[in-house]
This record gives structure tokens, C-alpha cells and sequence, in this order.
């Protein structure tokens, strides 16, 4: 496809987003079910400036004064990919496939944008004008924190400990241009992409294959790394969905003690079986809701309970823009609920002198210290330990990685943001129990 079509098709499909209640990844996979004719590279560029766009679809609209799909999608172009306005001219322009050509306010607004300092400061952090007010509560500058969101995300990678080592999956990973992570020892980092290349795709590739290597975001890895030493222990994996802690808190283990997997929802855990078969994981006991199972046997025997709690995923906002502007006021509350419940049932496992481990993928106080802080004044056993330390223990920080995780402590845990630690954001806090 020409620029040209492929210019027509992202604002199409940016319509469709504006206008049906879908995700954007499932909005971009019809499209390509339905246009066979656009290949792979089509499709990787055309899903990248429109989700480029829906980043920072509030700004774009600003600077282009309409926030019309068409006016976002050109400004993408301008302003995100540095496009020179001739380029965009000729290519709106072309007659065949292009969506027609620049109207005058368009062409003045793309070669002489307006100052996006002089905007208001949820439009210049490119979030939702209730949720600003929630960054500006952990941030001294929202702003900033809102435009890092906006940035396209690397992709991490989780060398697998049972299987392989550092050097050796550099190796096997040579052509992805994979480089050591800055944060966790037994991590790498591939950058993402220029605007318009393609990512390299990693899920093809045999240490995937094999087990040699997981995707799995860095602050997802530093969170299993606050669960500390834990070889040998007794390890209940609460929430344990897809596995991607489970993973993580395994390797860490040797495969030595045991690991309870569970799910409050069962059809969750269903990816987990082959993520473990292909890790080499053997200490893992699956437990499921649809099968029966239950958690009664381990009430106040684990050494460990990890509550990767289900939140908002505000922290994930650069690989899932769309959920940022669909997030609501109720879906947040439904979240705070279910939150409180997840960690008072977590905390029924730990042992005396076990460790309550709690994680969210979102940066929001009302998530994080708030349910810390509303479950400790009802539970005079449980007390805030230190996660920076907990991670230091494992012996798996990168050198350097403790001292820029201690500027984000504050007195329940950490917060990781892609701003100050470029990884997704997270919340990570430990509580021991006396
Ligand atoms: C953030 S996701 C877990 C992601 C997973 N740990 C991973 O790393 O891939 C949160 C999960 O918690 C589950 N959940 C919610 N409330 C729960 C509860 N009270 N007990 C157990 N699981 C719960 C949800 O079904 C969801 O799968």
C-alpha cells in the first residue's frame, strides 16, 4: 500500500474506535481480516500511528484545533513522526486511495501548530481531565509523568534462570538488537520501534520457543522480585491469571518448595499449563476454581502470598492507550472493591512471620496506599516492610538498579512509572506479618 491508503485506513479505524465500544487491538485485527490485500508491513505501520494517535489523541486534537479522527491522525503524522507538511500534502492528496486533500485550516495548523505549553494540563499530560487530579497526587510533575505514557513501550525480557542465562540469550536474541536491562540482572531490553519500523517479532523466535526467554515488562519483574528469597518456601500465588508472576517467582525458587497457583477466576489461569511446561517449571500446583479446588489447606502456612491484585492498568496505559480513555469513575470503584477482598483473603495464608506481598499495574494512590493503608489499621499484625530491599536480597537487581528504585519509596512502597524508571507503572509493597 502507498502512504496514501494507508494514511485513509488509520483514520478509519480511528473513527471506528471514536465511534464503537471496542478495543483498539480488535478493531485493527478485523480491519486486517477484512483487507487482505494489506500485508504484514501495511499493518504494523498503519496499527502504529493509530495507536501512536490514541496516545496522544488530546494534544493532537488540540494542536490541530478539531479533535476529528482525520485531524488527529495528520497531526500524528506531523507531530509524532515528523512528517514535513509537503509530504502529508501530497499524500492526503492523491487522488486514488488518499482521504483528501489538506483544507486550509489544516495545512495552517500543521506548519504553524499552536503552543502545546499554552494548553490546559490534562490536554498537555494527554489523560482524561478527572483522572490529572490522580497524578498530580503521587507526582510533582504530571505532566511529564502523562506525556511518558505517551511514548511508544519497549519490550523486556525475562531470561528464564531454569533454562538459560544472560549471555546466552543475548546471543540467541542477537537479532532483535537486545541489550541488558538497567533494572533486573536477568533481564533485557529490545527499544521500541521508530515510528514508522516495525518491532522485531519476538514470539517466533526458538528461545521463545524453547522456554529460554518470557516477555515480561521489567516493573512486572522487579514486583516477583519483592517477594525476596524465597528458594524452598511455601508460596501462594494468589491471583495468578496467565502466570507471569508464577513464572517469575519459579525461576526465582529453582524450582525449589512449592508454589500454589490460584485464580478467583478459573478460565484466567487456562494459558498457565503450557507457560510452565515449556519454562521447565516443576513446583507449581495448579489450583482452580472450575475444577473444585480450593485454598482451605494452606489458611496461615504460607511463607509468601503474592497479590498481584486486579486494578485499573493505569500503569499500562503505552501498550493499551485505548483503556486510558475509557477508564471510568465506577470501573475504579469495582476495582477498589475487589482489591480490599484480595488482600484481607491474601493475608488469611501468611504465617506468622510470612511476608504479604501486594502489586498493582496501576500508579493511583486510590489503589495502592489507600487499601494498604485502610487494611493495616484492621490488622495490627501486619506491618510495612521494605520491597526495595526484599528485591536487593534476591541478588537479581542490576547494579545500580537499588539506588533509582529508592527514589520511588514513599512510606507503604514503591511506585515505578515510565517517567522515573521507564518500565510500565506499578505499585510494589511487602508487609510482614509479626
Ligand atoms: C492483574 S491480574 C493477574 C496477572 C497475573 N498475576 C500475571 O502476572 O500474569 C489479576 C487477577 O486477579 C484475579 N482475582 C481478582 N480477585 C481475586 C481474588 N479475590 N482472589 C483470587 N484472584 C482474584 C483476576 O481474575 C485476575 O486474573
Amino acid at each position: 500500500m502507498r502512504d496514501a491508503g494507508r494514511i485513509t485506513a488509520a483514520i478509519e479505524l480511528l473513527a471506528e474506535f471514536e465511534n464503537r465500544h471496542l478495543p483498539i487491538k480488535d478493531i485493527i485485527s478485523n480491519w486486517g481480516r477484512m483487507n487482505r490485500y494489506a500485508g504484514s508491513g501495511d499493518r504494523a505501520w498503519i496499527s502504529g500511528l493509530v495507536l501512536d494517535a490514541i496516545r496522544s489523541k488530546q494534544s493532537l486534537g488540540w494542536r490541530m484545533e478539531d479533535d476529528s479522527p482525520r485531524a488527529v491522525i495528520l497531526g500524528a503524522l506531523r507531530f509524532l513522526w515528523s512528517w514535513p507538511e509537503q509530504r502529508i500534502a501530497d499524500a492526503a492528496g492523491e487522488e486514488a486511495h488518499g482521504p483528501g486533500a489538506l483544507t486550509g485550516p489544516e495545512a495552517a495548523h500543521l506548519s504553524n501548530p499552536r503552543n502545546i505549553g499554552d494548553a490546559p494540563a490534562h490536554i498537555q499530560a494527554d489523560m482524561p481531565e478527572w483522572i490529572y487530579p490522580l497524578i498530580a497526587a503521587v507526582s510533582d510533575d504530571p505532566i511529564a509523568e502523562g506525556q511518558a505514557f505517551t511514548t511508544r513501550a519497549p519490550v523486556d525480557i525475562r531470561v528464564n534462570l531454569l533454562k538459560s542465562d544472560v549471555a546466552k540469550a543475548e546471543k540467541a536474541l542477537a537479532a532483535t538488537k537486545a541489550e541488558p536491562s538497567m533494572l533486573v540482572a536477568n533481564a533485557l531490553r529490545v527499544s521500541a520501534p521508530d515510528a514508522d519500523a516495525k518491532a522485531p517479532a519476538l514470539g517466533p523466535m526458538p528461545a521463545f520457543g524453547k522456554g529460554f526467554v518470557e516477555v515480561q515488562d521489567a516493573g512486572s519483574q522487579l514486583a516477583a522480585l519483592a517477594a525476596g528469597k524465597v528458594e524452598g518456601a511455601q508460596v501462594l500465588d494468589l491471583c495468578a491469571g496467565a502466570g507471569g508472576k508464577t513464572l517469575a517467582l519459579a525461576a526465582m525458587m529453582a524450582n525449589k518448595g512449592q508454589i500454589y497457583a490460584w485464580d478467583a477466576d478459573g478460565r484466567r489461569l487456562k494459558p498457565i499449563f503450557d507457560r510452565l511446561r515449556r519454562a521447565g517449571v516443576r513446583n507449581v500446583q495448579v489450583r482452580s476454581p472450575l475444577d473444585g479446588g480450593s485454598l482451605e489447606d494452606l489458611a496461615a502456612r504460607m511463607d509468601v502470598v503474592f497479590v498481584d491484585a486486579p486494578c485499573s492498568g493505569s500503569g499500562t496505559w503505552r501498550r493499551k492507550p485505548d483503556t486510558k480513555w475509557r477508564l471510568s469513575q465506577q470501573q475504579m470503584e469495582a476495582r477498589t472493591a475487589e482489591q480490599d477482598a484480595a488482600l484481607l483473603e491474601g493475608s488469611t495464608y501468611v504465617k506468622p512471620g510470612g511476608r504479604l506481598v501486594y502489586v498493582t499495574c496501576s500508579i493511583f494512590r486510590e489503589e495502592n496506599e489507600d487499601r494498604l493503608k485502610s487494611f493495616l489499621s484492621a490488622h495490627d499484625r501486619f506491618s510495612v516492610a521494605d520491597p526495595v530491599e526484599a528485591m536487593a536480597s534476591t541478588g537479581l537487581l542490576a547494579d545500580g538498579a537499588r539506588e533509582q528504585l529508592e527514589t520511588c519509596r514513599n512510606d507503604y512502597g514503591i511506585r515505578l512509572t515510565p517517567a522515573r524508571t521507564g518500565t510500565d507503572g506499578f505499585f510494589i509493597a511487602v508487609l510482614q506479618k509479626s
